[in-house]
């Protein structure tokens, strides 16, 4: 990208004037602590030397923004987000998690230029009231609750698909590959509230397919005892696995299904199967989030992005620091999208 677009780009995004000509001329990477006007990137320790070489192997998604955008060429971008720990920061109440009108705005503003999809482990419809945007899918229950653009792909199984309107007269694909399993599971969540109620602090939540169980204000010493009771309620339902979260012992049917199928699905669905002209951006926190982030990597296309503040292990390119740097990425990308408008 020529030097005047990098000005063009950062007028657009309002920066020019925290900029010296010294910063502008010197490599973007060198640009990033003060591209906001801030001493370092946020959140970012950086004298842990172990975080440090960490990020050299997963660096900012913002301090790479200019060179992520320059290889789309063209491409048609497709976003995906996780909500909690990525949209909304992780708070104590799972029912209190709410985003901040700036990150709704911020959604909304990208969603107008790329097709916008939110994939969390919650229900749809719980998403849904805490996003209010009419303008994003949304993929609920880890991706096995999907309302998507309305399907002409016949590749997926009828019978767990159904079309609708939505309030606003749009129509919309409905795809539940986990639907056989809603009787077992509503009696499951009935058993595990019956069960958990004992325990002091656990909290059951309804996800519709799939149950979380939080354990974050329960005492360590409590917390074998928890343990073995979802054992238990599991030993009867053998259907069913347990994947494990922030805190949270999460329940769900044992169907080949993850947020990475949800991905793929979303872009067979959106047009984009076979398309080597689209640039899927996933960006997650979670484990269950590795899995859209190996399906990128196995496509061998778009940029898997993992919010952590932390070293960890992960299949994803690149990385943010928490959900305010989600925020200023997507603030960018909109940004850049009116700025560099596909013809
Ligand atoms: O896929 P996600 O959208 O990231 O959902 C994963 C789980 O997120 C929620 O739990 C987590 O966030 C809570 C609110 O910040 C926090 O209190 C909890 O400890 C975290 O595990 C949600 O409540 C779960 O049902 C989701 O499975």
């Amino acid at each position: 990208m020529a030097k005047e677009n990098i000005w063009k780009l950062y007028r657009a995004m309002g920066l020019q004037k925290m900029l010296s000509s010294d910063q502008i001329n010197g490599p973007i990477s060198k640009m990033q602590p003060s591209l906001f006007g801030l001493e370092k990137p946020m959140g970012h320790n950086l004298t842990d030397s172990y975080y440090i070489s960490w990020l050299e192997e997963h660096p900012s998604a913002l301090g790479c923004f200019h060179m992520m955008m320059s290889a789309t060429n063209g491409k048609q971008i497709v976003l995906f987000l996780d909500y909690d720990g990525t949209l909304s920061p992780i708070v104590s109440d799972p029912n209190r998690a709410f985003m901040t009108d700036r990150m709704r705005s911020a959604v909304l503003e990208v969603a107008r230029h790329f097709p916008t999809a939110i994939i969390s482990g919650r229900s749809r419809e719980k998403v849904y009231d805490f996003v209010k945007l009419d303008e994003v899918y949304y993929a609920g229950s880890h991706g096995m609750d999907i309302m998507g653009p309305l399907s002409t792909t016949n590749s997926y199984d009828g019978k767990y698909q159904i079309n609708t309107l939505n309030e606003r007269g749009n129509e919309f694909t409905i795809y539940q590959p986990a639907k056989e399993y809603l009787p077992s599971i509503k009696k499951m969540l009935k058993e595990l509230k019956k069960r958990t109620c004992d325990v002091p602090g656990a909290f059951v939540e309804d996800n519709r397919f799939c149950v979380s169980v939080h354990y974050r204000h329960v005492l360590d010493e409590d917390y074998g005892m928890l343990e073995e009771i979802i054992h238990n309620v599991l030993s009867e339902y053998p259907c069913f696995h347990l994947t494990r979260g922030k805190k949270v012992l999460e329940i769900r049917p044992s169907i080949k299904w993850n947020k990475g199928d949800a991905l793929v699905y979303l872009l067979d669905t959106l047009g984009f199967s076979d398309s080597t002209n689209v640039i899927p951006i996933y960006i997650g926190d979670d484990r269950t989030d590795e899995d859209a982030f190996k399906v990128l990597r196995s496509r061998k296309e778009g940029y898997p992005i993992v919010v952590s503040s932390v070293p960890r292990q992960t299949s994803a390119s690149y990385s943010l620091c928490d959900p305010s740097e989600v925020l200023l990425f997507l603030i960018c990308l909109a940004r850049w999208a009116e700025a560099f408008p596909l013809s």
